[in-house]
């Protein structure tokens, strides 16, 4: 039980590396509060699987690209929870467009989602532990994408940079308060965002081989981490960048 009793906050939780995250925090014992945009069902089978493991669980909706949904989580997650003390920003899309033609529109949302949210988000959580003034850990889900780049993800890709930058920012901000920030770099996890991009079964394939593990990862293989950077034993763990990626990066030939 790495979270025993802790009170965990995670955005975009209602599929994939969000929900993975909320439910192994329920399993290590922490109470979770969640939020998601549109997927009523899925958030409330995931409150449903954090209460089979014996834990309070909560879902809230909001759209993280208003900054009015920062305040407005923290806000509903304390009612129902009575305080804070691990926060995951996780929410994000990656809407595969070129870049020659790439909508306005497309651009400023994924930023808006991605970026923006994550720093309203970080901001209202870190406000709320440093009144609190017990210190807390942030975890932030950037991307290998911060490190490397992505022909149909030019509008994506910095903003996985961006979240990673916060949270090197955000942790000597915060260091004085306690409070730990740090990301995680997933590679590529099969989830809801890139069903479409890998129906393809041989761009699968493809990518599956430049992994050194063999293998596309799981939204399990990034929670663990997660849990890891959130728990006691990273105590002295803050602006670190932890890559979960079966080794895709180092792989370069
Ligand atoms: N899968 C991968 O290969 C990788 C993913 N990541 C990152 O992981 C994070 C989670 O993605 P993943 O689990 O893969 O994808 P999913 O599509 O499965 O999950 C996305 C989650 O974010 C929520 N969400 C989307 N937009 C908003 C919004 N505007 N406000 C609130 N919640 C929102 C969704 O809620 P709803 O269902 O209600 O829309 C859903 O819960 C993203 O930040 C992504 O960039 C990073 C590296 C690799
Ligand atoms: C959605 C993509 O498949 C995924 O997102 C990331 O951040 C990874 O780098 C992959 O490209």
């Amino acid at each position: 039980m790495l979270l025993k009793d802790k009170k965990v906050l995670v955005t975009g939780a209602s599929t994939g590396i969000g929900r993975a995250a909320a439910i192994s925090a329920a399993g290590h014992g922490a109470d979770v509060a969640i939020n998601f945009l549109a997927g009523d069902d899925e958030a409330a089978s995931c409150v449903a699987a954090i209460e089979a493991l014996g834990r309070k669980g909560v879902a809230i909706a909001g759209d993280v690209a208003d900054p009015a949904t920062a305040g407005d989580f923290v806000a509903k997650a304390v009612e129902a929870m009575g305080r804070v003390d691990i926060f995951v920003n996780n929410a994000g899309i990656c809407p595969f467009h070129a870049f020659l033609d790439m909508p306005v529109a497309t651009f400023e949302r994924t930023m808006r989602v991605n970026l923006h949210g994550a720093y309203f988000m970080v901001q209202a959580a870190a406000n709320q532990m440093v009144r609190q003034g017990q210190g807390g850990s942030i975890i932030a889900v950037s991307s290998i994408s911060a490190l490397v780049g992505g022909e149909y993800q030019t509008h994506y890709t910095p903003t996985k940079a961006g979240v990673h930058s916060l949270m090197q920012s955000a942790a000597i901000a915060l260091g004085k308060h306690g409070i730990r920030c740090n990301s995680v770099l997933p590679g590529t996890i099969l989830t809801d965002i890139n069903m479409d991009d890998l129906a393809d079964p041989e761009k699968r394939a493809r990518m599956a081989t430049r992994i050194p593990l063999g293998r596309l990862g799981e939204p399990d293989d990034v929670a663990g981490p997660i849990v890891f950077l959130a728990s006691d034993l990273a105590r002295y763990v803050t602006g670190a960048a932890l890559l979960v990626d079966g080794g895709a990066f180092v792989n370069l030939q």
